[in-house]
């Protein structure tokens, strides 16, 4: 009876999270297992909460009971769907979005499931996009420009609001009480582990690209944290402190406990977490230079490798041994892409398209698609700026909002829709463009990620507006894979598993066979629209005018 070699990887989205269970030897997914979370995204009130604890606005908490059970439904469902017992499990891989974060005690036990902090919104999970630290990153903008610190350029230049720092200042301003009573602030990749092995191992792919760590300088200096906010100045020798372990290494081994509660083994290896985007590199079979991989789903993140350290403006950081170990990783990024079509389909999807979906028996997405895909190019006369959730890159500014240009009285929904589509491809291209004129060339397009595989039109739409062949991962869990492939590398090849990250993404990674390729004839009108979006870009982004900004600032 043939026996696989497996190992768990386990992918913790914005509203979900999934597990796999992978065939070490060739990469092929025997099982999966999504678990969305109870609570989704928490923008309105507190679970459990009392009446007066309404979240303010521009807030995204999440629950850290919901990552525990998709670890509780999710192993268990996969390794009896593939009927594989626990000693085929090599190893444990985890992936988390990034910076999600949250204050724990001492022993790890966060401060929302006691009840005494249970009605204090900032004692929750910070999910990524929790978007209203723009105060606190004003302040360590304007710090760090007037101290001239050296690894700002790392990043791009500019801090961004979703980072680590403005979420633990936010929490020092706005509720001191619970910044006092933390014992850690963790990212929720981390917390996983430490529920898993029971001791604090940082990941160095998520301190490198949210706290400012550097495998040769760590962290910055007290005395910077000291002119933010004196209270902050031993804060990575307590709130963030725990040893930084770089990607492909064990972070630890299960604990029995959490062993019999999942059915897997006790000592089982559990590597160091990953941020998501990053992970779904991996999935993809990308372990070198010239490779744009673009990870779509309720945002979009873009991963470069490369040889050489290069700071680029406007990207979100270049950190080495990130994604792959002797390489330096980039990462840019949309901060909404499928969020974006997500509310277009909650907000702007007239009864009568739903009913045509439902008699078509498609999903209103799919049937939209549909619609859209029977415009050409530049037909509907309508060019959108995909900033609904803020521009990341190449802009870093959260308080930028979207916009719809063009739209007449017989504007149609599938218009708008293939607008917002064509839009997120805009905002890709003038990602691709910055790490192009930066001395990192793009040689060769992937997508990974859930978006990719269920929308066609958006893929073709991409390769027109980029005039690149897109190869697409070939499983919709991509991260999850590269999660299992860290499992396998904490594994070890002692171990059955891999010696090198590089080893096992060759085996276990993998696109599908087909590719998309550029249609000449939209290649040229893309060209003419795209040079109308970067005018929009720069007129309302880059100063030209405010009102953007003036306007939500009036809300
Ligand atoms: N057919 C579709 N076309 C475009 N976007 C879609 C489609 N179906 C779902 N989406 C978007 O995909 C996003 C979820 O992406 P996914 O990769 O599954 O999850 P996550 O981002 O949480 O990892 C949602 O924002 C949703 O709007
Ligand atoms: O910001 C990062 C990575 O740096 C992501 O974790 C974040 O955009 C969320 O990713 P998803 O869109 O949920 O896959």
């Amino acid at each position: 009876m043939n026996t696989p070699t497996c190992s768990l990887g386990i992918d913790f989205g914005t509203e979900s999270g999934r597990a796999v269970l992978v065939d070490v030897s060739n990469g092929e997914v025997l099982a999966s297992h999504v678990t969305p979370y109870a609570h989704g995204v928490i923008t309105e009130r507190l679970p459990h909460a009392e009446s007066n604890s309404f979240v303010p606005p521009d807030w995204a908490l999440q629950h850290p009971q919901d990552y525990l059970e998709v670890l509780y439904r999710s192993i268990p469902a996969v390794l009896q769907a593939a009927g594989v017992s626990a000693e085929q499990v090599i190893g444990l891989g985890i992936d988390f979005t990034s910076c999600t974060m949250l204050p724990v005690d001492a022993a790890f036990e966060p401060l929302c499931l006691k009840a005494e902090y249970s009605n204090h919104p900032h004692a929750w999970v910070k999910l990524w996009k929790h978007h209203s630290t723009q105060e606190e990153t004003d302040l360590l903008n304007r710090i760090t420009l007037e101290r001239n610190e050296p690894w700002l350029k790392r990043y791009g230049g500019k801090i961004s609001s979703e980072w680590m720092l403005p979420k633990c200042l936010q929490i020092l301003h706005e509720a001191p009480e619970i910044y006092r009573d933390a014992a850690y602030f963790i990212e929720a990749g981390d917390w996983i582990v430490a529920k898993l092995i029971g001791q604090l191992k940082r990941s160095g792919c998520m301190a490198g690209f949210k706290s400012f760590w550097h495998e040769a300088e760590g962290y910055p200096a007290p005395d910077f944290f000291a002119a933010v906010d004196p209270r902050l100045q031993s804060i990575t020798d307590t709130k963030l402190s725990g040893e930084v372990v770089p990607l492909g290494n064990q972070a630890g081994t299960l604990l029995p406990h959490m062993a019999a509660r999942l059915g897997l083994t006790p000592g089982l290896p559990v590597a160091i977490s990953m941020i998501d985007a990053h992970a779904a590199v991996l999935g993809t079979g990308v372990c070198t230079p010239g490779k744009l991989v673009m990870v779509m789903g309720t945002s979009t993140c873009h991963l470069m490798l490369s040889e050489k350290e290069i700071c680029v403006p406007g990207i979100s950081g270049v950190v080495k041994d990130s994604i792959i170990p002797g390489l330096y990783g980039y990462e840019a990024g949309q901060s909404a892409v499928g969020d974006i079509f997500a509310w277009f389909m909650k907000q702007g999807i007239p009864v009568q398209i739903i009913e045509e979906a439902a008699k078509a028996q498609m999903s209103v997405q799919d049937w939209m698609e549909r619609l859209a895909s029977e415009l050409k190019p530049g037909e509907s006369g309508i060019l959108a700026l995909d900033w609904h959730n803020g521009n990341r890159s190449p802009l870093d500014d959260a308080e930028l909002t979207g916009a719809i240009f063009g739209m007449t009285l017989r504007t149609r929904p599938h218009e708008i829709y293939r607008a917002l589509l064509e839009a997120t491809a805009f905002g890709a291209r003038s990602i691709m463009e910055t790490f192009r004129n930066n001395e990192l060339p793009v040689h060769e397009l992937y997508a990974a990620g859930g978006i990719p595989q269920r929308n066609r039109l958006l893929m073709q739409i991409y390769s027109d507006v980029m005039n690149m062949e897109i190869k697409v991962a070939d499983s919709p869990f991509t991260p999850a894979i590269g999660a299992a492939i860290l499992g396998s590398v904490a594994a070890g090849e002692a171990g059955g598993g891999y010696k090198t990250i590089q080893d096992a993404t060759a085996v276990m990674g993998k696109t599908k066979s087909g590719v998309f390729k550029p249609i000449p004839e939209h290649v040229s009108i893309y060209e003419t629209l795209y040079k109308e979006y970067s005018t929009l870009k720069t007129y309302f982004g880059e100063g030209g005018n405010d009102v953007l900004k003036r306007l939500k600032r009036m809300k």
